[in-house]
Order: C-alpha cells, then structure tokens, then sequence
C-alpha cells in the first residue's frame, strides 16, 4: 500500500494555524516578496505566496522590480525595507536576471527578517544547530514527513542534489532529527545503488523524471522537490506512478511540497513578527 501524502491539505492546517494566531496580534506582521523580471514560473509562486499572505491576515508589502534593474537599486529596495518597522520578512524570489549577484544581495536582509533562511547568517546558525529562521521548502519536507509519523531518528536519509536552496539545508535539518544522512548529487558514481539504500528519499535534483522504481527500497518514503512545467503540466523528479506499491509513503507534483513551501513561510514570518 502507497499513500500519496496530500500536501495541499497539511499546508491549509499549517496556514489556518498561523491565520488564527495572526488574529490575536496586536499588530499585522507584513511579508515583502521581491520579484525582479519576467520568469513566469517566478510569477506563479510569488502569486501563491501574496494570495497566501492576505488569507493569514497579513500585510502584502510585494515590490517588483523591472528585469533590467541594477544591484545597486535592487540593494537599495532591501536596506528600506530592512529599516521599515512594519516589514517583518523579506524574501527576494529566485533566480535573479544574470547581471546581478544573488548571494551579495541576500544578504543585506537582516536575519531577523530572512524568512526564506537563505542569508549566510541563517545558514550559519543552522549548521551549528543554534535557533535561527529555515529555509521554508526543507522545512515544509520535514513538517510533512513528521505529519505522516515517518520516523527520522536513526533512519537512512539520502538527499539527492546539494543547492542551498533545498539540498544542503534539507540534509542539515535531517540530521538534527538524528537521520543517517547521505548527501547525492550529480558526480555521485552509482545513484540507484545509494538511493536504493534509503528509509528516507528527498530528491531535489532539479532533473525531471530522474528516480524511479529501480531507485527505490521497498517501504521507503520518498519526498519529491522537483517541480517543472511540461506542455502535459507539472511534473516532478520522480516517475511517481512507478512508486504504486513500492514506497510507503510518495508525495505527488502538484499538490506536494510546493504548497508546503508557501506554509511555512507565512509560519516564518509569523515567527520573525513575534520576535
Ligand atoms: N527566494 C526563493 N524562495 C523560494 O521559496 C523559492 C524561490 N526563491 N524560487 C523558486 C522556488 C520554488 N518555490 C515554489 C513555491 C510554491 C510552489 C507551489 O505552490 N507549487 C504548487 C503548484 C503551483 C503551480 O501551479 O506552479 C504545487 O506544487 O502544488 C512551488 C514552488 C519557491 N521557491
């Protein structure tokens, strides 16, 4: 038996939760999600992010900025809302134009404000294990495995891809729940043999259709980061349907991880407000 994790659902209880603890602050946290350009994926996710900061109750402080727009006026757009008492999180879309500098420009987001725990001060606390804000995809993985009771003490994790997007902080915070934890990406010699190992399967590979039946152990759950959009819609890194009656546990695309993402930033920027 395979159960298809519905992440959709686990998302809307994560987001009523924050709604109704937003509800009772005095003040409204407010979330600026910065898009700069055209992407039209970008577009999509930074919609579902607004349209999910309304329906908390909170303030949308979105800018967009044009796609020829410079670092240093990306930069300045960052320090006003870094000084704007009434801006609790800051989260610059990804990926920028090519003309500019992502890693310069996140961070000059305060860490108090970085709901996206992209800024080399986030990813510092987390590699030390310190409290900190994290980053909101890894996060939304975990929340499901544990919504799921897929127990990570002690299990095999192997995490297919190393971003730090996704695939280092993923391997990071698995490891804080006592997972053996290996770490695959794309010069790793023999994948299936590594990933067939796994209790624990978290692929954000960014490679359509890369795993599947052959890739996977028998009971294991397997969590799909993928996402990318096919004339025949979205699909994920995961050959899914082959999972039937393999894995314990899958997750689809859509209707996984990516409503995941979007619930545990407003549970970020809910935190960053309070502090
Ligand atoms: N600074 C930054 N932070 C991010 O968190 C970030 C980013 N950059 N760049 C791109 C990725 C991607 N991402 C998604 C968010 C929601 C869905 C989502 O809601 N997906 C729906 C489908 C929505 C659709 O139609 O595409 C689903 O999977 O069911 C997917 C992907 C956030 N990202």
């Amino acid at each position: 038996m395979t159960t298809f994790i519905d992440g959709k659902a686990v998302a809307l209880r994560v987001r009523a939760q924050v709604a109704a603890e937003v509800a009772t602050l005095s003040r409204k946290p407010g979330l600026a999600t910065i898009l700069v350009g055209d992407d039209p994926a970008s577009a999509v996710y930074v919609a579902g992010k607004r349209k999910a900061v309304r329906e908390a109750g909170m303030r949308d402080l979105h800018r967009y900025l044009p796609a020829t727009v410079s670092q240093g006026q990306v930069a300045a757009v960052l320090d006003e809302l870094a000084a704007d008492p009434g801006c609790d999180g800051i989260l610059l879309q990804l990926p920028l134009p090519a003309h500019l500098d992502p890693g310069a420009l996140i961070d000059r987001i305060p860490a108090g404000k970085d709901v996206d725990g992209l800024t080399t001060h986030s990813a510092g606390l987390l590699a030390r294990g310190e409290n900190g804000l994290r980053p909101c995809t890894p996060s939304g993985v975990i929340e499901l495995l544990a919504s799921e009771g897929v127990k990570m003490r002690g299990a095999h994790a192997v995490v297919v891809g190393r971003s730090s997007l996704v695939g280092h902080p993923m391997a990071e915070m698995l490891l804080h729940h006592d997972a053996t934890v290996s770490v695959a990406h794309k010069h790793t010699t023999d994948l299936a043999a590594l990933t067939r190992t796994a209790d624990i399967l978290v692929v954000a590979a960014g490679v359509p259709h890369l795993i599947g039946a052959e890739h996977v152990k028998p009971g294991a759950a397997v969590i799909d980061v993928g996402i990318h959009r096919t004339p025949h819609g979205l699909t994920g890194d995961v050959r899914t349907t082959e999972l039937r009656g393999i894995a314990a546990q899958v997750t689809p695309v859509p209707g996984g991880v990516g409503p995941m993402t979007i619930a545990m930033l407003m549970a970020n920027t809910l935190r960053a407000a309070r502090r």
